[in-house]
């Protein structure tokens, strides 16, 4: 393996999983895959990126650090000479963590200083300048982001915020010096490094930012971001004859479908609001499943009472309905139990049958897919922007696509089982 990513949630490894494997137009990408949790064995021969994914995004900072330096004890006995963190171009976390403790720690058993974070993904309109987080036309602390229900993410400087969870000093290249070239940040990044800043945000509002990013990163051990970074990345192992550039897996799964939705995010709640025009849809009623009177057994039987008509069931509510929640049972209850309803319900449906499984949120993904015991996942084609269909190994495979909450198309849904069946 030449790449390896430690990534901190499920939907954002699969989102860097796709980066990777799509490579630059026209160079091919990296034979990719996606391992759930760190691996107990070695990874197959032919992959060349493997991303590790982690729930650690929310968790106390110092299971989030062990977890993340098993990972990349695992992905350095792989041969990996180069490793990303990735985390959300959002840049989710708390005041507490976990980006800052996580960046630092690695850097660390890394011997680096100087090392790149940035989140920006301009695709997807997350965009970087002065240190200041923007979706779209909004700062990070008026787009929405900080009404999420785990991580509210109230200041859009995102300089001062990680500085809030790093022991060290945070520094900053700005746009200005990220223009005038990879020669020009690469002396930057040395500089701060001199000056002993072990992360330092780096602006970027474009692809080509994001490029010479890229070749600026190109000797670098360690590099913290979103998938935006990686865009570039395969074209550096492409250029150095360690990779040939690869086209993406495309596969075609038939079979039983089912959407799962534990996102509240804004985009989330739209999707699904399309899909309910045409499609079955359920709300799952949050005092019920905390009464244990909605169960994983009623799931499964709305969905499977209708097959074929891509049925989806979902949590999500408005931010004020969130909050009257997490007030009344309180945020990590009820979190804990909305992950152990859709992961025990994801387990039921594949044990009936279910060959695609679409799944929204990052949280919720972890918890589904930790429940499947799927092992490696290949890395397929892009469903939309940041999301790849993912296939498990063996005769018969389960396709998955895992969306960021933020993330895909109002039509999303229907896309997504489209392309999981090779359509
Ligand atoms: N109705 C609800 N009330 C309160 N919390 C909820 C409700 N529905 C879901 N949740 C919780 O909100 C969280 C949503 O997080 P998740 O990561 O799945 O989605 P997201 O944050 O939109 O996605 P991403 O992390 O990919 O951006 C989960 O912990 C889930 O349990
Ligand atoms: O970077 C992103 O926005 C996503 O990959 C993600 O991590 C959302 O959970």
């Amino acid at each position: 393996m030449l790449l390896g990513v430690i990534a901190d949630d499920f939907t954002g490894a699969s989102d860097i999983g796709n980066t990777l494997a799509k490579g630059l137009p026209g160079q091919g990408g990296l034979q990719t895959a996606q391992f759930l949790g760190v691996p107990s064995t070695p990874a197959p021969e032919h992959i060349e990126a493997g991303v590790v994914a982690l729930k650690s995004r929310s968790i106390p900072a110092g299971e989030a650090v062990a977890q993340s330096l098993a990972a990349l004890k695992w992905l350095q006995a792989q041969g990996c000479r180069q490793f990303i963190f990735k985390y959300c171009s959002t840049f989710d976390s708390t005041p507490g963590g976990n980006i800052g403790p996580v960046g630092e720690a690695l850097a660390c058993v890394l011997g680096v200083k100087g090392v790149i974070a940035c989140p920006a993904f301009p695709t997807v309109g997350r965009t970087l300048y002065q240190g200041h987080l923007f979706v779209r036309d909004r700062l990070l602390n008026e787009s929405g982001l900080q009404n999420h229900p785990l991580n509210p993410m109230t200041d859009p400087d995102i300089r001062r915020w990680l500085a809030r969870q790093t022991a060290g000093p945070v520094g900053l290249v700005a746009l200005g010096t990220v223009k005038a070239g990879h020669g020009a940040l690469s002396s930057a990044l040395e500089a701060a490094a001199r000056e002993g800043q072990t992360l330092v945000i780096v602006d970027a509002v474009d692809d080509d930012d994001l490029t010479t990013i890229a070749r600026a990163a190109a000797p670098a051990p360690l590099i913290t971001g979103g998938s935006g970074i990686a865009q570039g990345l395969p074209a550096n192992f492409i250029a150095s004859g360690l990779a040939a550039g690869s086209s993406h897996v495309a596969m075609r799964v038939e079979g039983p479908e089912a959407i799962l939705a534990g996102s509240c995010s804004g985009a989330t709640r739209q999707q699904i609001e399309t899909h309910a025009r045409s499609h079955p849809v359920q709300a799952i009623e949050v005092e019920k499943v905390m009464e244990g009177t909605v169960t994983p057994e009623s799931l499964v039987a709305f969905i499977e009472s209708h097959r074929g008509q891509a049925p989806l069931v979902f949590s999500g509510g408005t931010p004020q309905e969130v909050a009257a929640l997490q007030h009344r049972f309180g945020r990590e209850r009820l979190a804990e139990n909305l992950d152990a309803l859709f992961a025990s319900t994801a387990r039921k449906l594949v044990k009936r049958g279910i060959k695609r499984l679409v799944v929204a949120g990052g949280e919720t993904s972890g918890a589904v897919v930790s429940a499947l015991d799927l092992g490696a996942l290949t890395v397929g084609g892009e469903i939309d922007p940041g999301v790849p269909a993912l296939y498990s190994q063996g005769d018969s495979p389960v396709a998955l696509a895992l969306k960021s909450g933020n993330f895909g198309s109002l039509d999303f849904f229907d896309k997504a089982l489209a392309k999981l069946e090779g359509r």
